[in-house]
Parts: C-alpha cells; structure tokens; sequence
C-alpha cells in the first residue's frame, strides 16, 4: 500500500484534498481524522501537519508528501521536489518598518523574527550576512511593533499583512513558495513503485486539466496552416474532413489563459464555430 503525507492544517490542506479527491482519491470526511486507507486504490493517507511532512518522507516511513517548497527547504530533511503543484503559491521576504534597512546588506547586526529559521539562516549565511534569528510560531509581522526584532522574515502571498502592520520589503524574495510533491531523496518512485507512479501521473492529470481547454473550430481548408500555428496543441491537433467541401474542423487542447485571445485570432482569420470545453479529467 502506497503511503501519503497530507497537510492536515493550514493554506495546503483544503486545496491538497481538494486536489486529491480530483485525482480520484477518498478523502477524510471529518477534519479529525488523522488517517484513511483508500483500498480501491491501494492507498493509505496520513494527515500531518505541514511542518512535520518532510521529516516523516525523510524517515523512508512514507513514500511521498504534499507540502510547501518553502517548508521543505527549512525543514533540511532529507527529501526533494518532484512534482509543483501549482497552489498555495507566495513568496518569502524580509520585511521592516520604513528606514529601517534600505537593502539585505543592512541586516548585519539587527534581529530578525521568522517561523522559518532554516531558510533565514541559510540565506543569511549564503549572503555572508551576521544577524541574530528569533524563531516565532506566527504572526510574526507583530514582532516589530513589540520589540522583540527589527526585522521580520515570512510568507507574502498579496502583501495585505504586511501592509496593515505598517511594513515593507526589503530586497527580492528569498524564494519562490507553492504546494509541492516530495519523496525521500534519490527514492525510486519511477520504477519501483507502479503506485506512486500512477499517484504522479494522476495529480499531473489535474493539473493539466485545471491549466488547458478543449478547442474545436471549423475552417477553410486554405487557411488550416495559420490557424494550426495558432492552436498547435501538445502534440499536434486533429483535423477532420466536413462534409462542406474546402472545410476541415479542427480540436486541439489550448492554455485556459490563452482561450479567448485565441477564440479572437481564430475567428479574424475565418475560423467559425469556435467552441473550447473543460477537461475534466487526462493522461497525457
Ligand atoms: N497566505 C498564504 N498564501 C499562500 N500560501 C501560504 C499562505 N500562508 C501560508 N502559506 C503556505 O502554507 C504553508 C505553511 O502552512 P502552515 O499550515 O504552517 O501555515 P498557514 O497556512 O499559515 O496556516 P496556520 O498558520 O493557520 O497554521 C507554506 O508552504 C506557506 O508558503
Ligand atoms: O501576503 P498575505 O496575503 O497577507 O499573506 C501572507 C500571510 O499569510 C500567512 O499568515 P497566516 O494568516 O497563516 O498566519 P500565521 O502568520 O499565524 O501563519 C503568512 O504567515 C503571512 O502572514
Ligand atoms: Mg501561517
């Protein structure tokens, strides 16, 4: 049975079940439960909390993990990335009330407040820099206004709590944060485990699914070549025959983002009937 840490708290874990369930998995009923086995596919998920996901796929006790970049790194286990995920995307940065230190070389000498030591002090190291580390559990953008740091190290996603606590960033972001897959570093999830492969190509699926649309139009048979340019598809697009002679209808998948600046060329050059769907589910 393939074994899975989930993110039982937090931003990861309603977008992770939510993810999962997509993917065709049971999940928890009831935010107490801490493990489900699904037998019809032959899995057993353990919901953990975010922090602890990295050390436990470390141990080799679980095969695979759902939990953020950025917790990942700061653990320092000994785990890695293997498939993003594409949710609970932000940034790390520092940040101070205004004058404080006009760049990253400034923080020499000050303190700084984070729930993230690992990858504070590892930048900090990197960048030659002398600072004194205060770990908080949270809300650490309050640690200015009480005194215990003059610095704040933590999660940004649209800058709002940082903002309302007065504060600004200092520098560009330590790193870039989303909901990541791991296993234990060098684990041979590729050909070893035909479950985990098959959990990876599912979650790939999704993703997939969530990031492109179906598109059918119709054209004229001369001008198939410069509407294919625009729709070329993943591999290559389908094209059939219509009983209108000098037609052709053409399906090919297309960014989500992309569809309706698609919809407007394809309609300039001639193309009519220009329909897009959703995936709901794929392999590619
Ligand atoms: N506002 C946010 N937007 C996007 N991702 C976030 C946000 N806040 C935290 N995260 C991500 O969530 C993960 C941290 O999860 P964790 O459960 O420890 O904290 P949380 O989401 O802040 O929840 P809580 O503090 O309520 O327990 C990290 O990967 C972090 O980047
Ligand atoms: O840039 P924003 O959109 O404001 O998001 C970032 C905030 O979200 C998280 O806090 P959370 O609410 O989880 O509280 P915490 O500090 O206790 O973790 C994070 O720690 C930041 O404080
Ligand atoms: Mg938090």
């Amino acid at each position: 049975m393939l074994r899975i840490a989930v993110p039982n708290k937090g931003s990861l874990s309603g977008p992770a079940s939510e993810m999962l369930h997509e993917a065709g998995y049971l999940q928890r009923r009831d935010s107490k439960e801490l493990v489900i086995v699904d037998p019809g596919n032959e899995v057993e998920f353990f919901y953990l909390r975010p922090r602890d996901i990295a050390i436990y796929v470390s141990s080799g006790r679980l095969d695979i993990g759902i939990t953020g970049r950025d917790l990942l790194v700061d653990s320092g286990a000994d785990a890695e990335e293997i498939l993003p995920l594409g949710f609970a995307r932000s940034t790390f940065r520092y940040a101070t009330r205004p004058g404080t230190a006009g760049g990253v070389k400034d923080l020499g000498g000050m303190t700084i407040a984070t729930s993230y030591e690992g990858i504070v002090a590892g930048h900090l190291a990197q960048e030659g820099i002398d600072a004194t580390v205060v770990h908080l559990d949270g809300a650490v953008e309050t640690a200015i206004e009480l005194g215990v740091a003059q610095v704040i190290a933590d999660v940004v996603e649209t800058g709002t709590s940082l903002r309302n606590a007065g504060l600004e960033v200092i520098g560009d972001p330590i790193m870039h944060s989303e909901a990541v897959v791991i296993r234990r570093t060098g684990a041979d999830t590729d050909t070893d485990q035909p479950k985990a492969q098959q959990f990876l190509r599912r979650l790939h699926g999704v993703l997939v699914a969530r990031t492109y649309v179906m598109m059918d139009y119709d054209c004229r048979a001369e001008d198939l070549e410069q509407a294919v340019a625009l729709t070329p598809g993943l591999e290559s697009p389908t094209v059939s025959p219509l009983h209108n002679e000098g037609w052709v209808a053409v399906r090919a998948m297309v960014p989500a983002k992309e569809a309706q600046q698609i919809m407007d060329d394809l309609y300039a050059i001639g193309a009519r009937a220009i329909l897009t769907t959703a995936i709901h589910a794929c392999r590619l």
